[in-house]
């Protein structure tokens, strides 16, 4: 197998996100607090950078170019050749306290993103809700706005989905669970949540992908190395890495072989920084196994919208 590879010396404060344009052969990623869209070239080494406003948590490719952002202010489509924002949601949370954390697209094309707490006044009580956790995982259903589509969790995490897309995977970071639903790929609805792997201490499970093999493989923030367990739920094997804060793998490149990987320096003290390059770098692997196809936000929200208002006029 080759060996782990810096493809990008990135030094992200929160790497996150990655996902592969099969129509662009890049790699969007983002870098949710130093907040922007990254886009890589595995061809050229080239890496864009699109600043944002507001800390941006995950995001959903629409088009060649075009974008769908979860920034905490709300969704907003992105065209990044004229750096066009169109509004599309607000955040259904209160980005005073919550941020947009990771999130993605199931088979069909349904966009979904998770929450962490951030308190923007630190001397607030981090008050989590009634139960003590966070949000729930949001699914974006276009004009009729955000619907809960899991209990709310603190740390919204590692969303996947099986090769057959009938099983859906999240996790809580902070309660070292990655979780498994019986997922309902018509409706769009998750039921019947249970364990499906803990983690252990001194790691979080952070973002994760499924390979054709229905194998979960999720980055181990905090203890350098992905996790990849079999479809039970058994760890099949631990792969290391040169940074220990690693967040999110993602297939791509040719035939969906290769494992990109983004990794947080946040964590780092900020003078220890220049002596731990690694942490904040975009890493390249060869995959186990093959990747499935990743999967883009479908209809367009915009072009969905005008024809939902144009129903509406000829009624
Ligand atoms: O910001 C993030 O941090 C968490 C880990 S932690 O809450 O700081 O322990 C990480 O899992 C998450 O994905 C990342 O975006």
């Amino acid at each position: 197998m080759r060996n782990v590879e810096v493809v990008c010396r990135a030094s992200a404060l929160n790497g996150e996100g990655p996902v592969w344009s099969e129509a662009e052969q890049r790699l969007y990623w983002v870098d949710i607090r130093a907040p922007a869209l990254h886009r890589f070239d595995p061809a050229t080494g080239r890496n864009e950078t699109w600043g944002m406003p507001a800390w941006i948590g995950c995001f959903a490719l629409i088009e060649t170019d075009v974008v769908a952002l979860a920034l905490r202010t709300g969704l907003f489509r992105f065209d990044t050749r004229s750096g066009t924002m169109t509004f599309l949601a607000p955040a259904p949370f209160d980005p005073r306290r919550f941020t947009f954390n990771d999130g993605g697209c199931d088979r069909s094309g349904r966009f979904f993103a998770g929450t962490m707490l951030d308190p923007i006044d630190p001397l607030e009580p981090a008050d989590l809700g009634t139960d003590g956790n966070g949000t729930p995982l949001w699914r974006y259903d276009g004009a009729a706005g955000w619907g809960c589509a899991s209990p709310p969790v603190q740390t919204s995490n590692g969303l996947a989905w099986s090769p057959d897309g009938r099983t859906m995977y999240h996790s809580d970071t902070a309660q070292k669970t990655v979780f498994r639903s019986d997922y309902d790929t018509a409706t769009g609805t998750a039921e019947n949540r249970r364990v499906f792997a803990r983690v252990e201490e001194g790691m979080g499970p952070d973002g994760a992908a499924v390979d054709a093999d229905g194998f979960y493989l999720c980055a181990a923030f905090g203890a350098g190395c992905l996790l990849r367990f079999d479809p039970d739920g058994k760890l099949e094997r631990r792969i290391a890495m040169p940074a220990r804060f690693v967040t999110m793998p993602a297939f791509g490149g040719v035939d969906l072989s290769t494992l990109f990987v983004t990794s947080a320096s946040f964590p780092v003290p900020e003078k220890d920084r220049v002596s731990r390059p690694m942490e904040g770098c975009l890493f390249a692997l060869e995959a186990p196994a093959r990747g499935l196809t990743p999967h883009v936000l479908t209809p367009d929200p915009v072009a969905a919208d005008k024809e939902h208002r144009s129903d509406k006029a000829i009624a």
